[in-house]
């Protein structure tokens, strides 16, 4: 018997998962002769019986949500760069969180904070002091987007076209921020008192580094003495269709980011007349440069890393090709680890990557330049470190007239647990099925980096997931056009954020059945 079934009647459309566990043993040189076990989910035992409020939305309540979230994405609260934000736009949507929470911001229970001059820091007050508190954080700014992109609507309309709200921000991540608002103002409005005690962090500059609003939230939450049980940021979603061979949809939820380095490179040569150039020019120089670093990728680290658990976690749901490919990884790694790189958003996930995103030179049609310079961006996978990255950028560039410098970086995240007695993993995990019961949960490896790192001085277990759902071609609406998300998705979001922090209220999770 399941028997979640006595507390949540209409969210156990799921039947019990098999228990399953195979072992499979390798010999090869890489992570495949480590054991590679098949673990299926297990079936938690009983959950304690908190009273829940039923997680339901009015035909009102989805046409008010609707609206809120609609204002929210049309406040152009966009980052340009460290020193240029839209500040009227922040302050304006500091006004907005006021005037559509009203009970958020009216509570006995709840204290709000600006942090920052434009960031928010709400502490949501439980009534067992001796529980450990947790954090739900999100950003409120957005990177910069620009209408002759391409985008089929004005990216701060929120105009509606088939079902969707099209946008930036709608699914980074305006979402979050006026998700876990609009499920606490409703679970107030319900007469909701948490148990446990739980702090909102929503940052004005996440698309800028964040140092002065999650790093001061940070500072604040540090100075009071506080230490968080799990914190839940933006970061992985819902998959669906984008992995080959993977026929049902996977929550994948970030147990780790990778690190990030960028360097400059750049190469000076003596100008003079375009009329007489010498055999090579600074711009072809650092061309070449930059073509090799292209060519030559970081090395493919499929399951050296938090990914192995991923496709752990997913084997028994590929179809039976894939299957046997995962049975036999001793002879197929190799093909599998070819395909994932095959795609941008699954190479992500096997390598560090190598992007170029600035390359200037020159200032007139006749000179030669003297100089010539070009920034490239690197996203660590967990397994390397920001100085083996470098070691290779210098191999690789291999060019005395290239001068390679460091700009900045950070190692990986360290991976926060997911076993089956981890607290914050398994309330996470509980919610998505709650809410998503066809969806299979799994720990992966966020390839953008959160505000979340800022706080790993307060909680070992940092989680980076939002269930948005992701399909194939939504990589390129990160960050770039046509960002949108679905009406029924943004009603989901806000669902499972309200079933988040009922199921974050039980003392302990439920001993496991043997
Ligand atoms: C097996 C399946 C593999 C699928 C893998 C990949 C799927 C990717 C899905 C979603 C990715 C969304 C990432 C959302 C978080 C974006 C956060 C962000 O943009 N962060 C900025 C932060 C930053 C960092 C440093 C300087 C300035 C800003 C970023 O990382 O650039
Ligand atoms: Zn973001
Ligand atoms: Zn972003």
């Amino acid at each position: 018997m399941n028997v979640r079934q006595s507390h949540w009647p209409r969210l156990n459309r799921k039947s019990g998962d098999p228990k399953l566990a195979v072992a499979l043993y390798f010999h090869q040189k890489t992570f495949l002769s480590r054991t590679f076990t098949f673990k299926v989910n297990r079936e938690l035992g009983q959950w304690e019986n908190t009273s829940t409020i039923y997680p339901y939305l009015s035909p009102e309540q989805k046409e008010k949500l609707l609206d809120n979230f609609k204002v929210a994405v049309q406040i152009p609260t966009v980052s340009f760069s460290e020193s240029d934000q839209n500040i009227t736009a922040l302050q304006e949507f500091d006004l907005l969180l006021r005037r559509v929470f009203p009970k958020v911001f009216s509570s006995s229970l709840v204290r709000h904070e600006v942090v920052g001059n434009y960031s928010h820091l709400f502490t949501v007050a439980g009534a067992d002091a001796g529980l450990e508190p947790y954090m739900l954080l999100a950003h409120i700014d957005v990177v910069p987007a620009n209408e002759a992109d391409g985008w089929d609507a004005p990216p701060f309309s929120a105009q509606e076209i088939d079902g969707f709200i099209y946008g930036r921000g709608t699914i980074d991540n305006k979402q979050s921020v006026m998700g876990i608002l609009q499920a606490l103002e409703y679970l107030l409005e319900r007469g909701y008192t948490p148990r446990r005690t739980f702090y909102i962090g929503l940052g004005h500059d996440e698309e800028i580094n964040g140092e002065e609003g999650a790093v001061k939230i940070v500072n604040l939450l540090k100075s009071r003495g506080v230490k968080l049980l799990y914190v839940l940021d933006e970061g992985l979603t819902i998959m669906d269709g984008v992995v080959d061979g993977l026929n049902e949809p996977a929550a994948l939820i970030g147990v780790s980011e990778k690190g990030q380095t960028t360097v400059k490179l750049s190469v000076s040569t003596p100008p003079g007349h375009s009329s007489m150039p010498p055999r090579e020019s600074s711009i072809g120089i650092l061309a070449s440069a930059v073509a090799r670093l292209e060519k030559n990728r970081m090395p493919n680290l499929f399951g050296h890393g938090p990914e192995r658990a991923t496709f752990e976690h997913l084997a028994h749901k590929f179809g039976w090709s894939y299957r046997m490919i995962m049975s036999n990884l001793w002879l197929f790694s190799s093909l599998l680890s070819s395909v994932l790189e095959g795609q941008p958003d699954t190479n992500a996930f096997v390598r560090t990557t190598t992007a170029v995103t600035m390359f200037n030179s020159g200032v007139k049609i006749n000179v030669m330049p003297a100089y010539a310079e070009a920034f490239v961006n690197f996203r660590i996978h967990s397994s390397q470190t920001v100085q083996e990255v470098l070691n290779l950028i210098e191999s690789t560039v291999s060019d005395k007239r290239v001068k390679v410098e460091f700009i900045n970086g950070f190692d990986p995240l360290p991976i926060s647990s997911y076993e089956d007695d981890t607290f914050g993993y398994q309330i996470i995990k509980k919610s998505v099925q709650d809410i998503f019961p066809q969806v299979t949960v799994t720990p992966g490896i966020c390839v953008a980096n959160t505000d979340s790192r800022h706080y790993t001085q307060l909680s070992p277990d940092i989680y980076r997931f939002a269930p948005s759902w992701y399909k194939p071609g939504d990589s390129a609406r990160f960050h770039g056009v046509n960002e949108r998300i679905s009406i029924q998705n943004y009603e989901e979001i806000v669902l499972f954020y309200f079933q988040l922090m009922q199921n974050s209220d039980v003392r302990n999770l439920p001993t496991l059945r043997s």
